[in-house]
């Protein structure tokens, strides 16, 4: 018999940003047996921040930007696979959900979620170096860093200089609660150098527990039910079809990986399961729905020799934009000294040379896209439905304009020594620029929603308050899946303080 057969007490399939910091704690308890399943090889996996692992350790997936047959393009959709999920291969920006975003889920149907609520897991996941005081963490798994204003190249200065010109004050804590606009460093999570992931924050120090065992090269394929209560999941490793039981089956297989899991076992819309051929055990429609992700604009360009230091870190400083109501809305970050990195669509533009970019991000979009099976045993069909909401449209054409007054102003132009694609005449003009937005727009590699927690019988909902699917027994979902909407932030923190409260539950 395999080592992973058998009974569990618990089985986390999916060993991400959420699956791992999950696992780890569970584990604290020597009583439990807690078996964490991973599709992805252990070990580390090879770059530092400054080089998101865009294949390989990957799921290599294509997404469509809009819908499927609606003739739209397809990009490269990074999602990590590997011991570690996407926080072993993404930028290690480690910001947090805002406050706007928590108190959104609690009024949605999620008292549970408001910002009160979730702020003591942010504390306590992390160990902020540079900013003390309750709402930070001190001791935690995941260190968080600054660089300080010394070490910024001459293009942040820049960026800096600009951002005061659009009229945003200074942000030395992006993570400080109160913050919902200004401009400063960006908080990442790494050490010496090297991004640190979930594999290395929860799971290393758990590696030794006889509580916790960790099953890489795992797919898993489907959860088996008795009836409406989940008894554990089919899995194959190394070429052979395994059934492993558990008390309880959790899935943290990402906003991707985990709709996919639920279609396959028969838990989704009733009316596509039947179509697929699958027998449906719980008729929820959100499954897959409601997936929300970041769009983003960007503009390239190529520093003048002076505006670039050797070795210097990509990603360094970061605008926060508020909207009309004061709620955040849009990032603005500047990605520096972009070499070797296989961006899609730009390798061919940039031919090798080093460049920069600047990102509009959209934070709170209102487009909706899905995951879907298209037969029974393939591959999850990823449709963004990116800035298919006009407003979306709208204000990511602010965006860049607030880029283009950025880098044609007087801080950052002397900087630079070319700019790709953008001129004055395409930003200026409102009907060329809605169609560049329109072309140009592609994701941040975020999404999140597509298994949302709601009250029973909403459309989406698909989990309760405490991530347990509803109808059935013994099965929850813990992951950004669940998120209601994309927190107004990268996602990483967030999905680890998912793992984090779900684990809180259990002590
Ligand atoms: C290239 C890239 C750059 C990014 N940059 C940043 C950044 O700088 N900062 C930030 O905050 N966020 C960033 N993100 C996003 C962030 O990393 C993710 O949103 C977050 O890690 C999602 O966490 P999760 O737990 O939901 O899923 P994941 O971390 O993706 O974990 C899901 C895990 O489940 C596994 N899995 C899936 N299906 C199965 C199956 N059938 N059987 C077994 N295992 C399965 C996967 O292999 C994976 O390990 C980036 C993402 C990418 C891809």
């Amino acid at each position: 018999m395999d080592t992973v057969e058998g009974h569990w007490d618990e089985v986390i399939v999916g060993a991400g940003s959420a699956g791992a910091a999950l696992a780890g704690r569970l584990s604290e308890d020597p009583a439990r047996r807690v078996l964490l399943l991973e599709a992805g090889p252990d070990g580390r996996v090879p770059g530092s921040p400054d080089n998101p692992v865009l294949s390989g350790a990957n799921w290599d997936h294509s997404a469509h930007i809009g819908r499927e047959g609606d003739a739209g393009r397809r990009y490269p959709y990074a999602v990590g696979r590997a011991v570690g999920g996407s926080s072993a291969v993404n930028g290690a920006l480690a910001l947090r959900g805002l406050a706007s975003d928590f108190d959104a889920w609690a009024a949605s149907g999620n008292p549970d979620w408001s910002w009160d609520r979730v702020l003591p897991y942010f504390v306590r996941l992390e160990a902020d170096a540079d900013v003390k005081g309750p709402a930070h963490g001190a001791d935690g798994p995941v260190p968080v860093r600054r660089l300080s204003e010394d070490a910024f190249g001459p293009l942040s200065h820049g960026f800096l200089a600009a951002c005061r010109d659009l009229g945003l004050p200074a942000a030395a804590d992006l993570n400080d609660p109160g913050c919902t606009a200004g401009a400063g460093p960006i908080p990442r999570n790494e050490a010496d150098g090297r991004r640190v992931s979930t594999a290395e924050a929860y799971l290393a120090p758990a590696r030794g527990r006889a509580s916790l065992t960790v099953a890489a090269d795992c797919r898993v394929h489907r959860v088996l039910f008795d009836g409406s209560t989940a008894v554990g999941v089919e899995a194959v490793r190394d070429g052979r079809p395994l059934r492993i039981g558990a008390d309880r089956v959790t899935l943290s297989a990402g906003a991707v990986g985990t709709p996919a899991i639920l279609l396959r076992s028969g838990v989704g819309p009733a009316g596509d399961l039947g179509r697929l051929g699958i027998r449906p055990v719980a008729d929820l429609p959100g499954v897959g729905a409601n997936l929300s992700e970041h769009p983003l604009v960007a503009l390239w360009g190529l520093p003048a020799p002076e505006a670039v230091r050797p070795g210097e870190a990509m990603h360094q400083v970061l605008a926060r934009v508020a909207g009309p109501d004061g709620v955040p809305e849009l990032n603005l970050t500047l990605v520096n000294a972009v070499g070797g990195l296989d961006v899609p669509g730009m390798a061919g533009v940039l031919r090798g040379r080093t460049a920069f970019s600047l990102h509009a991000s959209l934070l709170t979009p209102r487009s909706r896209g899905r995951v879907r099976l298209a037969a029974p045993d393939g591959p999850p069909v990823i449709e963004l439905g990116l800035a298919s909401d006009p407003r979306d449209v709208e204000r990511l054409m602010a965006g860049v304009r607030m880029l283009w007054s950025a880098v044609a102003g007087a801080h950052l132009a002397p900087l630079t020594e070319r700019l790709f694609l953008w001129t004055e005449r395409t930003v200026r003009d409102d009907d060329l620029l809605r169609r560049a937005v329109t072309r140009f727009v592609c994701p941040s590699w975020h999404p999140a929603g597509t298994a949302a927690m709601g009250p029973a019988g909403r459309p989406e909902a698909v989990v309760d308050e405490r991530l347990r699917v509803h109808g059935l027994g013994g099965l929850r979902v813990v992951d950004a899946s669940v998120m209601p909407v994309v927190p107004a932030a990268p996602v990483n923190l967030s999905a680890i303080m998912l793992g984090e409260r779900a684990a809180s539950w259990s002590r």
